[in-house]
């Protein structure tokens, strides 16, 4: 099992290689086209350890993908392809309870918990028209959604006692409690949001890859209140959630289907 973990910045990429190195000390560091890899391998209960790669590709999609693809692009070329993506880092939680008028289970991601995506969605990928925002599929293009494989994140969400549900990538960290209302009216199952998870996704699905996104909340989605952002705690959940997956990782292998085989 080969998997290559993307964050946005060196942060949260050490907060994971701390994580996975609970039970993988050594690190080597191997460069790729634009990013350098941290890699570890864990020792699983039983069979061969796996791989896993971390690499910071920058804040945003689009350096996101950018990353992604070219160590996913270096491991096929060399004949050492990846088995699976995985999108990790801080993000923000929608920590309120589900509004009455809802028809929709959400959990409430709160401050330093960690969500699990089941659906990995582009929120802003789309055009502004006099009736409100479409998505770039309403207009014929593209996708704006990628489903990780649901045992893999039913396996990961158990072993981290995650939170799951929709996690949104936007371009623009939201700053309102308007635009956070708008967001979950459009996204009923939307527990949170980030700035990279569908770059990753997209790069993945392009060579077939399946992807995960794991993300810890550092802060609320709403009005801007940066002195209210818990960085560190997130990070450290972050570590901790790494501990979690990291020998769960090395039994899994994937079926066409992502299902477990
Ligand atoms: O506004 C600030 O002062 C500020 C300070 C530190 C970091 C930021 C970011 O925007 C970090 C973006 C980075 O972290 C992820 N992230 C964390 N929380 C959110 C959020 O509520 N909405 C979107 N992205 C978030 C994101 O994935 C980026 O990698 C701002």
């Amino acid at each position: 099992m080969r998997v290559l973990i993307v964050t946005a910045v060196p942060a949260e990429r050490d907060a994971v290689v701390r994580g996975v190195g609970a039970t993988a000390p050594e690190v080597a560091e191997l460069p790729v086209p634009g990013g350098v890899l941290h890699r570890l391998s864990p020792a699983p209960p039983t069979g061969p350890p796996p791989t896993l790669d971390v690499l910071a590709a920058g804040v945003g999609p689009a350096a996101a993908a950018a990353g992604t693809a070219a160590a996913l692009t270096a491991a096929a070329v060399a004949r050492t392809p990846y088995d699976l993506a995985v999108s990790a880092g801080i993000g923000g939680g929608f920590t309120t309870a589900r509004p009455a008028a809802a028809t929709t289970e959400r959990a409430a991601a709160r401050l330093g918990s960690v969500v699990i995506a089941d659906a990995i969605v582009a929120a802003d990928l789309g055009a502004e028209t006099p009736d409100g925002f479409t998505a770039v599929t309403d207009l014929g293009f593209g996708t704006v959604e990628h489903l990780p494989p649901a045992p893999l994140v039913a396996a990961v969400a158990e072993a981290t006692d995650a939170v799951r549900g929709t996690v949104l990538t936007v371009s623009t960290v939201t700053g309102s409690a308007e635009r956070a209302a708008e967001l979950l009216r459009r996204h009923p199952r939307a527990v949170a949001e980030a700035m990279e998870g569908f770059g990753v996704a997209e790069a993945a699905a392009a060579q077939s890859v399946p992807a995960l996104e794991v993300r810890t909340v550092s802060n609320a989605v709403g009005p801007r209140d940066r002195a209210a952002w818990r960085i560190g705690e997130a990070l450290e959940a972050l570590t901790g959630a790494f501990a979690a997956i990291a020998p769960l990782l090395g039994t899994w292998t994937f079926d066409p289907k992502g299902t477990r085989q």
